[in-house]
């Protein structure tokens, strides 16, 4: 008899521009052609997994006032391109992360519908805030909201959103709460699953508070086994005090991989992985957010700066590393230290920094972490992030799932007409009520 094991929930993170995917590899395709879209879809689909999920950036990345061109730049709208991908799949599900600051309901709402109509049950919305300030100045308002406002805008988002899904195709509903004033005709009957998927990423206490009231997924960046466990108990704490059980939210962290044949080449695959994310103008590119300041005239195969880290004084679209100065100049005294005791170069300090692969292995290694993690609760399953584009998971697909699969921990096939809340076995939360306006 094999032992019994937790259900396994995988999504495929299509990476946005960030610094995971290496895009400088041969073996990279396209961020914007739709082949690419596809192809992915179709790995993660052969994977069995629960949803393919599509990250959201309005601008593109800056540094110092210029395109940050160090990566590609630039991707598709995420609704236009998960609706293409409904036509090309059949069962995985499509979660597209779109921000609360910079939408209006009625929008919102009908674009999200239109997309689990067309794809039968099967869409999912990653509610964001935003952290970019500069995201605002797309916008008419050109401001962005303080960090507070922005989560009370995000539970009225949620809740009007809600509402103009409860309602019947032909009637209305009347929003009236301190961020929306509006009538809104609805459009369109329901899908299979009645409502979106809904999926939120954000860490504060606020964000947290947000996804145990209204969510049924977290896209986490707790991937270790304790910060899981912390994260997950903290999350079932909020979800009792807003009267939810704890299988009513499933947390499916952001996950790397270097796969081998044996320990040591997975090791060998993961420093590969890293040097090649970590290039000479990341490394850069990197430690200015540590040191809060321009370093393009620093060899990046040098020393690292002489002098300290300061406050930020260019926008560059990233957040600054978190920490506060003192910590930074600590930080950057330490690394000194050390850089000069072992002959580290700024680079090589980046690269160790920067992260190796969070799960780092054989397929049979990789395997019984991930069951372990979830047995364990410290989390729900994962969600993958490929450091090539589009066939960075095809390895994990096709060595790891038969392995999760053979200990029972994983799904063979997907179930008939299953709506992409099937797939993750939750239901929906009750909506939250919108407060009356606060207008003066
Ligand atoms: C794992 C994770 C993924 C996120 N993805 C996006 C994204 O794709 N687009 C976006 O505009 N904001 C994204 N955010 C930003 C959050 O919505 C939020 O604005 C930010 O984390 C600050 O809120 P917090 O203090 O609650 O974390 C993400 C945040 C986290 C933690």
């Amino acid at each position: 008899m094999s032992e019994q094991h937790r259900q396994i929930h995988l999504a495929a993170h299509f990476p946005g521009v960030n610094q995971q995917t290496v895009w400088s590899d041969p073996a990279a395709g396209s961020q914007i052609e739709f082949e690419s879209f596809r192809r992915f879809a179709e790995i993660a689909e052969r994977g069995l997994m629960d949803y393919l999920f599509l990250a959201e950036g309005l601008r593109l990345r800056e540094r110092n006032g210029q395109i940050h061109d160090l990566d590609v730049v630039g991707r598709p709208n995420t609704v236009s391109v998960l609706s293409a991908l409904a036509a090309v799949t059949k069962h995985i599900g499509l979660v597209g992360t779109l921000t609360t600051t910079y939408n209006e309901p009625a929008d919102l709402a009908r674009q999200l519908r239109s997309l689990d109509v067309l794809s039968r049950g099967r869409a999912g919305w990653n509610v964001v805030t935003t952290t970019n300030a500069f995201t605002g100045a797309n916008f008419r308002k050109g401001d962005h909201l303080p960090h507070a406002e922005r989560y009370t805008r995000a539970q009225e988002m949620i809740s009007a959103l809600e509402q103009i899904w409860a309602t019947e195709q032909g009637h209305t509903t009347r929003l009236d709460s301190r961020y929306f004033d509006a009538t809104v005709p609805q459009t369109l009957p329901a899908s299979p699953q009645g409502r979106p998927v809904l999926v939120q990423a954000g860490a504060s206490g606020e964000g947290r508070d947000i996804a145990a009231r209204n969510v049924e997924v977290v896209f986490s960046m707790y991937g270790s086994f304790d910060d899981g466990q912390q994260f997950r108990s903290d999350l079932d704490e909020r979800l009792e005090h807003f009267g939810r059980g704890r299988d009513d939210l499933k947390i499916l962290p952001a996950i790397t991989l270097a796969i081998g044949d044996t320990p040591d080449e997975a090791e060998e695959r993961a420093q590969e992985i890293c040097r090649a994310q970590v290039s000479d103008a990341n490394a850069i590119y990197f430690m200015e957010l540590v040191w809060g300041r321009d370093l393009s005239d620093h060899d990046p195969n040098g020393a690292l700066p002489a002098f300290d880290p300061v406050e930020p004084t260019t926008a560059n679209g990233r957040v600054p590393r978190e920490g506060d100065l003192a910590a930074r100049i600590r930080q950057a005294n330490e690394w000194r230290a050390e850089a000069e005791a072992k002959g580290l170069t700024l680079r090589d300090i980046a690269v160790r920094e920067y992260g190796r692969p969070s799960l780092v292995g054989t397929p049979e290694q990789i395997a019984d972490e991930m069951i372990e993690r979830v047995d364990g609760r410290a989390s729900d399953g994962f969600t993958l992030v490929g450091h090539l584009v589009p066939d960075g998971l095809s390895e994990f697909v096709d060595r790891v799932v038969p392995l999760l699969q053979e200990r029972g921990a994983y799904r063979t096939e997907y179930p008939q007409n299953a709506t992409l809340r099937d797939l993750l076995g939750v239901t929906a939360a009750q909506p939250v009520e919108l407060e009356g306006p606060v207008r003066a």
